[in-house]
């Protein structure tokens, strides 16, 4: 029996309401193959947490955490009662950098069954390559003189090593795809950092021979993803740009409820984290009409990670038949509920295991 111990964070909003419908597809996922079992612990580390206990996660958090084999968060964030920077650097951001999860890996594709908004969505099939552990998100900075002379500075922090690291990850992505690489950039823009990230890539694209490259300015790429987004296979990005991106990935599928997303450790030393895209939802939370597939599709992420590929792949195409099917959330048009879109993928994946 393969036992996998999963920390569970459901956090805030429709975290709580998305997480437990993709544990329980994943214990339906456990029993089809017989010889695996998840073993879940749950955390309630959340804004609510932080409202009884002044902080987001006990002091030895991260002791705790490190133990297992993977994180399965939902979401983090409840702004009406704590101050989001706070909440996320508190938690989700802290588990990112202690545990080096330098990567952040997020697909978008064209999903059966979704409308998308785009006139033109043609199969495209994509995934960007995100920087995860330093960039544009930096506590280097600081202010001062309060009040009318305030002056903000925000450093953004571009290593070679964590900029060559998320730009290899990219190029050996694209060798199990199609084999292209896109860099996001905006070095006419921004004088120091983005120069030397294409200098970074250059460098390290001279080493993929047999891939193909292109680089675009982060405005006119964003744009792309709007316009043509089947002509990228990988996109690797900054921190930033990367989650701006996702977003729009998220959007040109039909919703940023189904967008998954994996914060990966490369160097095994901790877990790898998987939440999705989206965020805390407040304002449909607690209606029980949040999309679980964004944190179904990213269990299935999780199934990769620990090598169940095939069942994996089972799981994304039961999603896209209850999709297709009609049994939807009303984000994408349906009237069905978070539970009843759970129950739907549960039962379709049992039905399309027995029969194979
Ligand atoms: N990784 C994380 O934990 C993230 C946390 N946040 C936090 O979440 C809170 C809300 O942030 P927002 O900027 O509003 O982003 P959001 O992603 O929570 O919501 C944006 C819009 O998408 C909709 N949406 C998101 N997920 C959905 C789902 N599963 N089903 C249906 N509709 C869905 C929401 O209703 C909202 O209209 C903030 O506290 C923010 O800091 C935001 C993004 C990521
Ligand atoms: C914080 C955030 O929006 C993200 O990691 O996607
Ligand atoms: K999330
Ligand atoms: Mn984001």
């Amino acid at each position: 029996m393969k036992k996998l111990e999963i920390a569970v964070i459901p956090g805030d909003g429709i975290g709580k309401e998305v997480v437990p419908v993709a544990t329980k597809v994943l214990d339906t996922v456990a029993e089809i193959h017989g010889g695996l079992k998840f073993e879940y612990t749950e955390f309630p580390w959340s804004c609510d947490y932080y409202l009884e206990h002044g902080k987001m996660m006990p002091e030895d958090g991260l002791d705790i955490l490190k133990n297992f084999n993977a994180i399965f968060l939902g979401a983090i964030g409840n702004p009406q009662v704590v101050a989001d920077h706070v909440s996320l650097w508190g938690l989700l951001i802290k588990i990112r950098r202690e545990f080096e999860q330098s990567i952040n890996i997020r697909p978008a594709k064209f999903f059966k069954g979704l409308k998308s908004p785009l006139v033109n969505p043609n199969d495209f099939d994509l995934i960007v390559v995100r920087e995860n552990s330093e960039g544009e998100y930096s506590e280097v900075g600081g202010r001062i003189h309060r009040g009318e002379d305030e002056v903000a500075i925000q450093n953004a922090i571009f290593t070679k090593k964590g900029t060559e690291r998320a730009m290899r990850y990219a190029f050996e992505l694209a060798k199990q795809r199609r084999g292209h690489v896109t860099s996001a950039t905006k070095s006419n823009g921004i004088f120091h950092s983005m120069p030397f990230w294409d200098e970074v890539f250059n460098e390290v694209k001279a080493d993929y021979t047999d891939i193909q490259t292109a680089s675009y300015h982060i405005d006119a790429l964003a744009a792309f993803f709007v316009t043509r987004p089947q002509i990228f296979d990988v996109i690797v990005a900054s921190n930033l740009f990367g989650d701006i991106l996702t977003d729009i990935g998220g959007a040109i599928m039909g919703s940023i409820g189904i967008a998954p997303a994996a914060n990966i450790n490369l160097n095994g030393k901790y877990p790898s984290m998987f939440e999705p895209v989206h965020g805390s939802a407040p304002d449909i939370y607690g209606k029980g009409i949040a999309n679980p597939i964004g944190q179904v599709w990213t269990a299935k992420m999780m199934l990769d990670h620990f090598g169940e590929q095939e069942l994996g792949q089972k799981l994304l195409d039961a999603i896209e038949d209850v999709t297709n099917d009609g049994i939807k959330t009303p984000d994408i048009g349906g009237t069905s509920s978070t539970n009843e879109v759970g129950e739907a993928i549960c039962s379709r994946l049992k039905e399309v295991c027995s029969v194979s």
